[in-house]
């Protein structure tokens, strides 16, 4: 069936687990780290043009048009497929930027995703991931919508099944800068890789904690607070920090009582993306 207009669900991840094992020589940094989704997101809507335009609708704070990876990845998508159609292009954001839960990232790949849909591209996933890896090394997690482990620097993926807890995220008013942390000498850049499948329990670091730690007060205010109820981590180099529960309720309750404070929300962990439930029910 051809579409005019979409509207799809843009979904944040989580970090459970990031180890940085070494530097390449480009500067970028060897990683192990186990992605999971949050039944959480942004919405983006898309309605086919009549010319070959690419309009992003909604206004950003601090991104230009052009930078937007909205924007950035339905041009490389247009160009590579060498389609004649364009788009207008609507976004509800509700994701923090900055925050380690991939919200740009994500923006890309549900513009990918869609996009080979309304122009009826047939691009496989392999092909719509390989042009996500160029945009950030997190859009291909997004366009395959599993739960994953992944090495390199987060673009070999072996899906993984880990327990879908209820997670209460806390938002610290700060945006971390990725490159910023990736650069700072006191990064522990040693850690020896994980050899076995599944990530055996017990393997929750984030080896980028100790300096966002250091850097953002916000960011350890709140991992102190919610360490009072569960183990409270940082997803990505954050500046997000997260727990889980086993209920919405539990998570709701300790919800309640810090976000006088901070801001946060609580969201189901999913090992199957929202994006990836919406586009199988309109197949
Ligand atoms: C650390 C993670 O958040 C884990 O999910 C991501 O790998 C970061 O992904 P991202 O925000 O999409 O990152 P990119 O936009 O690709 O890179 C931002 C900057 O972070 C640094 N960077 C990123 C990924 C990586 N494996 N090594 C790095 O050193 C680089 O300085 C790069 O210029
Ligand atoms: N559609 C977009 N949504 C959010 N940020 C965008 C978008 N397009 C460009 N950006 C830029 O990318 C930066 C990083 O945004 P993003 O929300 O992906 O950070 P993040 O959650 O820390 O991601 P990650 O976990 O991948 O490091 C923003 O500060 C913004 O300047």
């Amino acid at each position: 069936m051809s579409l005019e207009k979409l509207t799809l669900p843009s979904p944040a991840k989580l970090n459970l687990m990031l180890h940085i094992l070494g530097r390449r020589e480009d500067g970028y940094h060897e990683l192990q780290t186990l992605f999971q989704f949050l039944d959480y997101g942004d919405e983006i809507t898309f309605a086919l043009r009549d010319d070959a335009e690419i309009r992003l609708h909604t206004e950003f704070d601090g991104v230009p048009h052009d930078s937007n990876l909205i924007v950035k990845a339905a041009k490389k998508l247009q160009e590579q497929s060498g389609c004649t159609q364009g788009i207008d292009i609507w976004i509800d954001k509700i994701l923090p930027m900055g925050g380690g839960i991939g919200g740009g990232s994500s923006n890309a790949a549900t513009t990918l995703l869609g996009l080979n849909h309304l122009w009826q591209l047939g691009w496989d996933e392999d092909r719509l991931a390989a042009l996500g890896l160029t945009l950030g090394a997190d859009v291909p997690v997004f366009v395959r919508g599993h739960a994953a482990f992944a090495e390199g620097v987060g673009e070999k993926l072996t899906p993984e099944y880990p327990e879908e807890p209820w997670y209460l995220v806390l938002v610290p008013q700060v945006s971390v800068s990725t490159a910023e942390i990736f650069s700072d000498p006191l990064l522990t850049r040693d850690t020896p890789p994980i050899k076995v499948r599944p990530v055996p329990k017990g393997n929750s670091r984030n080896d980028c904690l100790p300096v966002v730690a250091r850097r953002y007060p916000e960011v350890r205010n709140a991992l102190n607070l919610l360490g009072k109820f569960t183990e409270a981590k940082l997803t990505g180099t954050g500046s997000c920090v997260f727990g889980g529960f086993p209920s919405k309720a539990e998570a709701d309750k300790v919800s309640a009582l810090l976000t006088e404070t901070l801001t946060g929300f609580v969201a189901k962990g999913s090992n199957v993306s929202m994006l990836h439930r919406k586009l199988q029910g309109l197949l």
